[in-house]
């Protein structure tokens, strides 16, 4: 199979990383410190521990300043909230992240509602979302604006295309489907009870699958010439031999791969820009919060 349609989501992350170093050098000479991101993480979810490891090195490359906090699993809400107002209050700090998900006695919504707009580097918050939603400057969560990146990097203007975006949780499928949006798609926002579903991304130009279930979008889904951005992450039971099973995303990518003009491939796709892009809300934020114009680029 020729690799000329997969979408090298590492290579472009690792560009943007660059270029986002180069922009924090800019800060620090003209504000005489270093954008900083905190990381919050309550529990010890396996993947979350890796992500927040991820999400510390990949800050402290680009020259930020990382403030981790790792909290018991039987941490208080309330004593949650408490760490996001000193956070919210500290001038150190630029960025303020909470990983999801949070252990079940807690409720996101309302952790996420005490973080400043400001300092909300995963644009969860709903004044962040409100903004996006009536085409005002946000902060865009970071999977949906790092799969805006890869496909206006492939297909340059998206104006006019037919989006089709498979998923609608606050995170991923609904700011997607505004980004799209506000890039002049025509979007449609499938889910759960969407009938024929074959049929919707049959038509799509541009199909986004963020829906959590391994390898549902089958390749005869898929209209010749469309590209295809696999936001699902599913590691499958281990096959005889295996000790871990294999990652796959929400699309059949073999037979995907045939009928796409360009396709993200799991792992490597997605993924990886989901860190960059933090790294870039993170700049912009200190940017906004220094009152120094936005830098070229961001
Ligand atoms: N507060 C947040 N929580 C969560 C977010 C988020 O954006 N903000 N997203 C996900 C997890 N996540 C970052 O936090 C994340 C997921 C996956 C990757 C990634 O690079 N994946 C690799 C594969 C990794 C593997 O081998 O397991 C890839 O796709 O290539 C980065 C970040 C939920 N929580």
């Amino acid at each position: 199979m020729s690799t000329d349609n997969i979408i090298d989501g590492k290579a472009f992350a690792a560009d943007l990383r660059g270029r986002i170093a180069a922009s924090v050098l800019d800060f620090v000479a003209h504000s005489g410190r270093k954008p900083g991101l905190a990381v919050v993480l309550v529990g010890d979810d396996p993947a979350s521990q890796v992500y927040v490891g991820s999400k510390k090195k990949a800050t402290i490359e680009a020259g930020m300043a990382s403030f981790e906090y790792r909290l018991p699993e039987d941490t208080a809400q309330a004593d949650l909230i408490a760490l996001v107002e000193r956070l919210n209050a500290d001038e150190q700090v630029d960025g303020i992240l909470v990983q999801l998900p949070l252990p079940s006695h807690m409720d996101d919504k309302a952790v996420i509602a005490e973080l400043d707009p400001a300092k909300d580097v995963d644009g969860f918050h709903v004044v962040n979302a409100g903004r996006l939603a009536v085409g005002e400057d946000a902060f865009v969560p970071c999977t949906p604006l790092g799969c805006l990146m890869l496909l206006k990097d492939r297909l340059g203007d998206l104006s006019g295309k037919n989006a089709v975006v498979i998923g609608r949780s606050n995170i991923v499928g609904k700011p997607m489907a505004q980004l799209l949006l506000a890039e002049n798609c025509t979007v449609t926002i499938a889910h759960s009870r969407t009938q024929d579903l074959a049929d919707v991304v049959r038509r799509a130009d541009i199909i986004v699958a963020a829906v959590g279930r391994a390898e549902m979008v089958k390749g005869d889904w898929i209209k010749d010439g469309a590209v295809v951005i696999d936001v699902g992450i599913n590691r499958l039971a281990p096959a005889e031999g295996e000790t871990k099973g294999r990652l796959v995303g929400d699309v059949a990518f073999a037979e995907a791969a045939v009928h796409s003009a360009a396709i993200t491939p799991v792992p490597g796709g997605v993924g990886p820009m989901t860190i960059a892009c933090l790294l870039r809300n993170t700049l912009v934020a200190a940017y906004r919060r220094a009152d120094l114009p936005r830098p070229k680029g961001f």
